[in-house]
């Protein structure tokens, strides 16, 4: 099939880099010039395991990128993929994907033949239904439902796992409220994963599509902010948080998953997308109370781990170590990223900050120009008077002597990736 992506970031680029792996003809669309320069000289704009190969191997072939939405056209289905980050309130910023849905609308205008409009992107339930498919059907003059469709279909792949996580769903949710023309275009798009993993498709309306997604990571956060809160009690008691969550895991109805307590979650979707689903609920009258404290207890974590740091050290005109900038371990984005609060925190306490990480170096250079960025983890560690770990890299296990050029080797771990040892002091968040 001839597929569009509009927006070429984590997700625009990894859909349409997977469609091309499929089997289908993609053009992807972005205003930056920039990415869609790299996609079609065969270069992934981002770093996401797996991804180079192929877009190396489709790059300016089957996976094109452009900045003309003329291009939309030439193809029969249009996937949105554009960013909907928060306002200062929380509620969500429609910005893009109304410019976005404008843009598509003005192109279908010269289209002729029926065309299909995919919204990948998160957006609060009644969005594509109240506000895109009507700014579709202004700019082209058509009607949805008959010249053209609007579906919903969310993305849940996680970033440092977004090429397997889109090529082998748990689920592939279809929001269409039963437009049988929309489910078939959608039904052609997936057969190749559906066929070959057997994933369960859920063909329902597009609210719920919508609601879907924002349920899915509303849990997830909410599930490690309680097993944050479980483990900051453990703390104060002496009593392995890792224990019990292994122990609590084996029971199906909890499931193993997500329950790495430590300095919390962090990344571009979990604050932005609990933020949105809180506003959108209190705009309808309703104050969402557990997703307020799963809030609430996420931005305490990273002030907990400094308070560990101050029981043992004056940080004030020390040198401090932070190993991990990166959200998460295998990507470069810092979005949210609970170093940022940690920085800021030592900066606060006066600390000299000397910060590492594998690959988000950079990123967190343009949001903190003055803090010194060592170019590996021993050089950061040395003649530190303590070092916090925030991201879960797995080179960070194999740290050890490196802890001995430490001033002072107190260890505050976040992520519980530091083997506790003789001759530092460790200190673990909730263990
Ligand atoms: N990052 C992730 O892992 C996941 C993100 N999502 C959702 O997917 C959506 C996209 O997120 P990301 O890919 O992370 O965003 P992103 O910020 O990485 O990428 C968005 C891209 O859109 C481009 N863009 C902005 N305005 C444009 C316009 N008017 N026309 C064409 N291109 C334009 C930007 O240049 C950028 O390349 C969001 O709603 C997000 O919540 C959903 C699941 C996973
Ligand atoms: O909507 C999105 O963008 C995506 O948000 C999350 O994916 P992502 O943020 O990429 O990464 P996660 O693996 O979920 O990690 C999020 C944060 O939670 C933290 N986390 C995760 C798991 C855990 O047990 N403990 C924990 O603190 C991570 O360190 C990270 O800071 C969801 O997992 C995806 O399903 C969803 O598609």
């Amino acid at each position: 099939m001839n597929l569009s992506v509009v927006g070429s970031g984590y997700v625009g680029t990894t859909i349409a880099a997977c469609f091309a792996d499929l089997g289908h003809d993609v053009t992807t669309i972005d205003i930056d010039e920039d990415i869609v320069a790299a996609i079609n000289d065969g270069d992934a704009p981002i770093h996401e395991p797996g991804l180079d190969p192929m877009v190396s191997l489709y790059g300016g072939d089957r996976l094109r990128a452009t900045t003309d939405y003329d291009a939309i056209r030439d193809t029969d289905v249009t996937f949105l993929a554009l960013p909907t980050p928060a306002n200062d309130d929380g509620s969500i910023d429609l910005g893009a994907m109304k410019a976005g849905a404008e843009s598509i609308g003005e192109t279908l205008a010269e289209k002729d033949g029926y065309h299909l409009v995919v919204v990948k992107s998160t957006v609060v339930p009644g969005t594509t239904e109240d506000e895109l498919e009507p700014l579709i059907e202004e700019a082209s003059g058509k009607t949805a439902g008959e010249e053209f469709g609007v579906a919903v279909n969310p993305e849940f792949q996680r970033e440092g796992s977004a090429v397997d996580d889109f090529m082998e769903p748990d689920k592939i949710v279809l929001g269409t409220d039963g437009d049988a023309r929309a489910l078939d275009l959608l039904a052609e798009v997936y057969e190749p994963l559906v066929a070959d993993w057997d994933v369960p498709v859920v063909e329902t309306g597009r609210r719920e599509g919508e609601m879907i997604k924002y349920a899915n990571n509303s849990f997830l956060a909410a599930k490690i902010s309680l097993v944050n809160d479980l483990g900051n009690i453990c703390k104060e008691y002496d009593i392995d948080a890792y224990e019990v969550a292994e122990a609590i895991g084996m029971d199906d109805r909890i499931g193993e998953q997500f329950l790495r307590s430590g300095v919390g979650w962090g990344g571009s979707c979990f604050p932005k997308d609990t933020a949105a689903i809180i506003q959108h609920a209190r705009e309808a009258g309703y104050e969402p109370p557990v997703l307020e404290a799963a809030v609430e207890l996420n931005d305490q974590q990273p002030e907990r781990l400094l308070s560990l740091l101050d029981d043992h050290t004056e940080v004030e005109g020390e040198r401090v170590a932070v190993l991990g900038l990166s959200f998460k371990p295998g990507t470069d984005d810092i979005r949210h990223s609970r170093a940022i609060p940690v920085i800021e925190g030592l900066q606060e306490r006066g600390a000299e900050v000397v910060a590492y990480d594998p690959v988000a170096t950079e990123n967190m250079r343009e949001r903190f120009p003055e803090v010194t960025y060592a170019e590996a983890a021993d050089e950061a560690l040395d003649g530190a008077a303590g070092t916090v770990v925030v991201t879960d890299w797995d080179e960070f296990a194999a740290l050890d002597e490196e802890f001995d050029a430490m001033a002072d080797p107190v260890v505050v771990d976040g992520r519980r990736i530091i083997r506790r040892r003789k001759g530092i002091t460790y200190e673990g968040l909730t263990w």
